[in-house]
Formats: C-alpha cells, structure tokens, sequence
C-alpha cells in the first residue's frame, strides 16, 4: 500500500501474504475512532488495562528472544525492546490510567480477557517451542501495526483526544526500534535460511504464524470496543 513506512524487506512479504486480515487489523473500528475521537474513553481505558496485562505477558515473550538468539547483535536489539517495553510503554499505561483515576493496584488486578489470553500464550508458544523465525514472525505483527497504525493517524487524526497514545506510536524513537525490529527479522532469516528464504517450504508457516497473529490482533481491537 503506498504511504506505509519500510519496515523491512521479510515484513513486507509477510504483510501482502496476510491479504485482507492486515486491513482489518490496521484499520479497525476501534483504531477508526482513536482518529476522529469517536471511541468511547471508557472502552479506550478497559483496551488500556488489557493492554497492560498484554505488555506484561509480551515482555516475556522478548525476553525469550533473547534467549533464541544466536549472535551477540540479536541479544543486544532483543534486550533493547524487553527494557523498552518495561521501563517506557508500560509506563505510558500506568500515566494516563493514573490521570483517569485507576491506581496501579487496580491496573495491576485487571482480569485478563480470553482474547487478550489467546494472543500472548499463542506468542510465547511459537517461541517455547520454535525457533527465533516462529517467534519473530508471532512479535511481528504486534510491533510492525502499531508503528504503521501511529504514522498514519498521527496524518490523519482530525481529533486531539487520543494524541497522546497517536504520538506515542509515531514518535521517531518508537519508529526507530520498528525498524530495528525489521532489521532483525531480515537478518535472523538470512542468517539461518540464507537470502531465498521465501521460497523454501519453512515460509509458508512463519506467514501462518504472522497471520494468525494478526488475526489476533484484530481480536484483540473487537474485544477493545466492548468493556
Ligand atoms: C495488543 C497490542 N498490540 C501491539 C502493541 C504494541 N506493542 C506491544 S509490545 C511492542 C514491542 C515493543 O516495542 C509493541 C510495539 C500493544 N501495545 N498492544
């Protein structure tokens, strides 16, 4: 699609080979209302408190990666994104829960929500029992979506009520380290399948792997629109 930032060369094949789910999570309706403003606060803030919980589950699943690495570059940039996650989006959480009144006991007691549940243990799965590629292809579409989905609200927004989480996603440090994420994909494949991956008979599940994930991700957004 024209417009959409590089990421990379495998998460472009990736992307055309998901079709019609990449739309559906990138320009789904709870990602439509961030943009005019339309979206309820109350189910902004109940996304918000899964979020969390999400983060904390996809914190492990990086923490992982550092663990399936196999060069001293995969650990550092693996490593990057599990301190990243902790120490700066999780605490973009706990700031704007805190100016809407949900303390950090309660954000931390959220319950967490079965599609919430599904997508994170289908990640840490694909990496338990996977290589790096498996696990790489399940982050992919979590990291890749939102950088793409802050680059074009923060375009197009014609409302000021979500800026904040808008201008968290199209910032350059965060589409720095998507493209950081790309690299590594890139070079993780190269270095393990060499430069025609696409088109040995491992592709074809590591797009599975990345769509389903996105098709998580698309669960993850209706689940969003219904405190
Ligand atoms: C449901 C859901 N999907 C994706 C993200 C964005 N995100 C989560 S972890 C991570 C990688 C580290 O930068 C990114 C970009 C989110 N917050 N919630």
């Amino acid at each position: 699609m024209s417009g959409a930032p590089d990421y990379g060369r495998a998460f472009g094949l990736m992307r055309a080979a998901a079709g019609d789910v990449w739309r559906d999570y990138t320009r789904h309706a709870f990602v439509e209302g961030m943009k005019d403003g339309t979206l309820p606060r109350e189910a902004f803030l109940h996304y918000l408190r899964q979020d969390y919980v999400f983060l904390v589950h996809f914190s492990r699943a990086w923490a992982l990666a550092v663990v399936k690495s196999e060069t001293h570059e995969e650990m550092l940039l693996a490593s990057a994104t599990v301190n990243g996650l902790i120490s700066e989006e999780m605490k973009l959480h706990i700031g704007i829960c805190a100016e809407a009144g949900i303390s950090q006991d309660e954000l931390f007691a959220t319950p967490e929500r079965p599609e919430n549940l599904a997508y994170t243990r289908f990640v840490l799965e694909a990496g338990y029992s996977g290589d790096l590629l498996s696990l790489l292809a399940a982050l992919a579409p979590c990291v890749m979506g939102y950088g793409e989905i802050g680059v074009r609200l923060s375009d197009e927004a014609t409302s000021e009520t979500y800026r904040d989480w808008i201008n968290t996603y199209a910032g350059d440090e965060y589409q720095g380290s998507v493209r950081a994420v790309g690299e590594l994909l890139d070079g993780a494949l190269a270095r393990r399948l060499g430069d025609s991956y696409d088109q040995l008979p491992r592709w074809d599940g590591l797009c599975q792997t990345f769509n389903m994930a996105t098709q998580l991700e698309v669960g993850f957004w209706q689940m969003g629109m219904t405190p």
